[in-house]
């Protein structure tokens, strides 16, 4: 029998650098630009894969093999998808990504962490960190080893749709929760030097975005203007990307914003010559969804400049996601003609090699199966229950310092608990769940109301009268304390933009009815500080939930005083929007709450 032939890059005894180079070499151009591709789980049918050597796939946000899908139907499906893809002539292995940006967010029964704005508020990195191990486990348990997060935005306006993915306002706030890359990736061994690095197969690939200035745009607008200076894009934006890199980050998002105009998909200077040449980041560069089509206004209406401008700044790997033919043409095209030198080809090949080479998916492209116990697993639940706990911020604790409301007594006679988002699981959750938008109710995956939790804690012999919008003959009873859940809303990305900021109705009028004449509590489920002010007079005690997540109990544990309150604000509570953007440090600051404020209370003995 003929020995077979010895492949250098099979050999998981030789250096990284060693493999990458030997499978480079063997590679044709479109098996080169197959690996720059990445497409949508949808078009990924059978053969798809194989027949044109794409090298990535991806779930979109809310895109799911099933409605309500069990971890072994998603084992099963990217199991399939990587058997088409190993089916080609030098077998390398596809990587499947997804937003994993609370927690598992796409996967039904999956543990929902609270989203950034909260984990911001806990001032706690170590326990970001553990949020990443989980939620490594848990994207794992459905067989996909790359994840969209973190989203490092340093969010500067409430306006913007997606300040809720954004840690704080404040970098140095951002940069300390960069831990989570290491929770996900695990911990790079020191000395590192930026290479990407991802600790075997219970870790996953972890994606820094959306690089760069996301956060910063003109008004809040989504995919907006950054508008500011180099010094001021470094002072703020850029620093937990330091941190990224120096973690060993295997992946960077370039973001939809433009910088002073110049769209970040087709900005060489940031993306060549300043993250890759002067960071030295040596993983890949990832476009955004349809990214490089959004170079253009309207869309993808030169998409050939689109794919020139994108590749020739320095993107590895293009998040197509639907029309890969005309990108792998576009692009073929390109370097055919000499416009698109193959050494950049090379380079982008030779980043998405060393990742995938290093988080060992040659050895182990398929799922284990051991790990389908992970997903929802109480203890990742218990874990999200104690980052609820630590993301409360108590703003205002009774009308006088003299007469504290919280921590509310378990065993009174009666209590009203009031809101549209008391018994919302799905508005508790926000965007980036179970769908892109997110879904209001309860019906949607599994987890704790706030109210249910409220009805756990309270002594059994006290009575729970729960009502959204309570009339007048609910109101004239007889009540030892009320709490008021109001809030937003899922919502998503451009869908999330507001420049009001009000809360929902009926919020306002449902405070003012309760706490005209119920002593009260409110507590605010959004994803950013609303105009609370008109209000607060009326409330007796004020909680920011900011979106907990799956595990309401958390709340419960600390309005009734089994664990204290210690949130810090990570982001300026303003008094009115036209005082926005108004940030920590600003020559103006005239905030309600200021930044770093959170009353505390003792746990009860
Ligand atoms: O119907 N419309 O009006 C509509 C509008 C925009 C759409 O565009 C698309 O919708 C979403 C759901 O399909 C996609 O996820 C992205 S968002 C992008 O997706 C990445 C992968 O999920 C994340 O890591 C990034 O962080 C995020 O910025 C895009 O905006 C789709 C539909």
């Amino acid at each position: 029998l003929g020995r077979a032939e010895y492949l250098r890059y099979k050999d998981p005894a030789q250096p990284i650098g060693a493999r990458v180079d030997d499978l480079l070499a063997r590679m044709t151009l479109a098996e080169k630009i197959g690996q720059m591709t990445q497409i949508e789980r949808e078009n990924a049918t059978a053969g798809v894969l194989s027949k044109y050597f794409i090298g990535s796939v991806l779930s979109g946000g809310g895109s799911v093999p099933s409605p309500q899908a069990s971890a072994q139907a998603w084992v099963s499906m990217v199991n399939a998808m990587q058997k088409d893809a190993l089916s080609t002539r030098l077998g390398i292995p596809m990587i499947y990504g997804i937003d994993a940006v609370h927690g598992h967010g796409n996967v039904y029964k999956a543990t929902i962490f609270p989203h950034n704005v909260g984990l911001g508020a806990t001032r706690d990195p170590e326990l970001v960190r553990r949020i990443g191990e989980a939620t490594a486990l848990e994207v794992r348990a459905t067989g996909i080893p790359y994840v969209f997060a973190p989203c490092i935005a340093v969010c500067r306006d409430p306006r913007w749709g997606r300040c809720y993915e954004s840690y704080s306002e404040d970098p140095k706030v951002v940069q300390n929760m960069t831990t989570i890359i290491s929770g996900l990736q695990g911990d790079a061994p020191s000395g590192f030097d930026g290479r990407p690095y991802v600790g075997g197969s219970k870790k996953v690939a972890a994606c820094a975005k959306h690089y760069v200035g996301d956060g910063g745009t003109f008004t809040g607008i989504n995919e907006g203007n950054t508008i500011i200076d180099e010094r001021g894009l470094m002072k703020i934006h850029m620093p937990a990307y330091f941190n990224s890199i120096i973690r060993g980050v295997s992946t960077i998002m370039v973001s939809y914003n433009s910088w002073n105009g110049n769209k970040m998909h087709g900005n060489h200077f940031l993306i060549t010559d300043f993250l890759k040449n002067k960071l030295k980041f040596r993983g890949f560069v990832i476009s955004d969804w349809q990214g490089i089509d959004r170079i253009t206004t309207p869309e993808h209406l030169n998409y050939s400049y689109s794919i020139e401008a994108g590749i020739g700044a320095g993107i590895d790997m293009i998040m197509v996601p639907f029309a890969y033919t005309e990108f792998i043409d576009g692009l073929t095209t390109k370097v055919k003609n000499n416009i698109i030198p193959m050494s950049r080809i090379d380079d982008a090949v030779y980043r998405i090699l060393r990742v995938k080479f290093t988080m060992g998916l040659f050895e182990n492209p398929y799922a284990d199966p051991s790990l389908a116990g992970e997903l929802g697993k109480q203890e990742h639940r218990e874990l999200a229950r104690e980052a609820v706990r630590k993301s409360l911020v108590l703003l205002k604790n009774g009308k006088s310092a003299y007469t504290p409301l919280l921590p509310l007594p378990k065993k009174v006679a009666k209590i009203l608990v009031a809101g549209s988002n008391a018994d919302n699981l799905g508005n508790q959750c926000g965007g980036w769940t179970i769908t892109w938008q997110g879904l209001t109710g309860n019906n949607n995956t599994t987890g704790t109301t706030i109210l249910s939790a409220i009805k756990s804690t309270v002594d059994p012999s006290t009575q729970v009268v729960f009502s959204e919008n309570p009339d007048s003959a609910t109101l004239s009873d007889k009540y030892d304390y009320a709490i008021v859940v109001v809030g937003e809303p899922p919502y998503a990305e451009t869908f999330g933009d507001n420049l009001n900021l009000t809360i929902p109705a009926p919020g306002p009028s449902v405070i003012q009815n309760v706490c005209k004449s119920i002593k009260c509590v409110v507590v605010l489920v959004s994803g950013r500080p609303l105009v609370v002010e008109p209000h607060i007079g009326a409330i007796d005690a004020f909680v920011a939930a900011w979106l907990p997540g799956t595990e309401g109990q958390g709340v419960a544990d600390v309005l009734f005083g089994d664990y204290g309150f210690s949130g810090k604000l990570a982001r300026t509570w303003f008094k009115s929007v036209d005082q926005l953007p108004m940030n920590v440090g600003d020559k103006h600051y005239d905030p309600l709450f200021p930044f770093g404020f959170g009353l505390t209370t003792e746990a009860k003995k």
